[in-house]
């Protein structure tokens, strides 16, 4: 087990800022997923942990040890690419062995360390193997094992399951959390995918233009979320843009009281917390589409003046096209600048943003 420690991290590729004054702690044995769109940073982070590229400024340290001159062989992290990049001219023990050899440990002690490492992602008897003769899974397994073998104090995931359809994304992903549980090894898993962050992490963070946008356990990320990028990024989020004047978000379709400063803001509302009455003589909004998910009914609906909206609701009430309806929202955040001005539940006092404190947005 190992902490990692990243202060202030930057890198820039000529002109591009690719990394933007990043810091990051990471506890011994979690599991921090980094999040964000393409281009956000992701990979050119974990790559400099990993000692792929040089920083342009910033340190990182493992369990207090400045890393940023070692070469990656000399590093105490092993890192699993998306492309599996076995080596096709060798058998899968031997691309499982291949590190432990470079160290010079004895025939017996590698075939152990092997066997196990094999065992321990679901390949036990697989040694004798061709990679060709493995599928994607299978492959992107002996990735796993080749770097575990070595046995680091991190473990860095660069979108090890990216290229394998979603069911194996999926119980993959279920494996290694369940490895790395086992190991307690302190992990970094680089994803698109919010669910698999949501369904993996211990930590989130949200990346946007090489920053930290927010770094939080997902439940915090998906119900606090501290700006109106991470809103609008994990989970569906409704936004509605209008003034709040007089200490209320005034919006032809939707008011709400809510006692922040009077000027124009973003209303966030989640689907689960928008709920629908019908309306009487042609007031409100139109019903556009209305999906059912067996579970619920998810209803899209249009303001006047042309958003769309998303409220889930329950199988029970059926919303036809072209039906109106009233927006009824039980909780909000509001947003200004991208920034998270008040949040709150409709009917509640509001109270000042903070994290533990505030009300959720669910
Ligand atoms: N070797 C490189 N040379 C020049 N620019 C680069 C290089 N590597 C990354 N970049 C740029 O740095 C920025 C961050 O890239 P990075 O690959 O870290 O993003 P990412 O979040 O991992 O994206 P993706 O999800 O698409 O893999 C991007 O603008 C990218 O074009």
């Amino acid at each position: 087990m190992a902490r990692l420690t990243i202060e202030s991290l930057r890198k820039f590729f000529a002109s591009t800022v690719a990394v933007d004054d990043f810091s990051l702690d990471v506890a011994d044995g979690e599991l921090v997923c980094l999040l964000g769109p393409s281009g956000s940073g992701k990979s050119t982070i974990l790559r400099m942990i990993g000692g792929f590229e040089q920083p342009t400024s910033g340190a990182i340290r493992i369990d207090g040890q400045d890393v940023g001159r070692l070469s990656p062989d000399r590093r105490p992290t092993g890192m699993v690419f998306q492309s599996h990049a076995l080596w096709s001219h060798m058998n899968v023990f031997n691309n499982i062995a291949f590190g432990l050899k470079l160290r010079h440990l004895p025939r017996a002690e590698i075939r152990r360390k092997v066997e196990a490492a094999l065992e321990l992602v679901g390949l036990g008897g697989y040694g004798h193997r061709q990679t060709f003769q493995l599928s994607g899974g299978q492959q992107q397994r002996v990735a796993l094992a080749r770097s575990l073998v070595l046995e680091p104090k991190i473990l860095l995931l660069d979108e090890p399951f990216a290229s394998l359809d979603q069911h194996l994304r999926e119980r993959l992903r279920e494996e290694v959390r369940d490895i790395q549980q086992r190991l307690g090894i302190t992990t970094l898993f680089v994803t698109h995918g919010q669910d698999e962050a949501l369904a993996l992490a211990d930590r989130i963070v949200v990346l946007r233009n090489g920053q930290c946008e927010q770094a939080d356990a997902p439940d915090v990320i998906y119900r606090n979320p501290q700006t109106q990028f991470v809103a609008g990024f994990i989970g569906q989020m409704n936004f509605i843009a209008a003034n709040v004047e007089g200490g209320t978000f005034r919006h032809p379709e939707m008011s709400v009281a809510i006692g922040a400063q009077d000027g124009p803001a973003v209303l966030a509302v989640r689907p689960e917390a928008l709920g629908l009455v019908a309306a009487e003589g042609g007031a409100g909004v139109t019903v556009v589409r209305s999906t059912d998910f067996g579970s619920h009914i998810m209803v899209d609906v249009e303001l006047s003046d042309g958003t769309r909206l998303k409220a889930m609701t329950s199988p029970a009430m059926r919303w036809e096209r072209g039906t109106r309806a009233r927006l009824v929202p039980s909780a909000y955040a509001l947003y200004r600048d991208n920034k998270l001005v008040v949040s709150g539940t409709v009917g509640a006092s509001t109270a000042a943003p903070a994290f533990g404190a505030a009300p959720l947005v669910v």
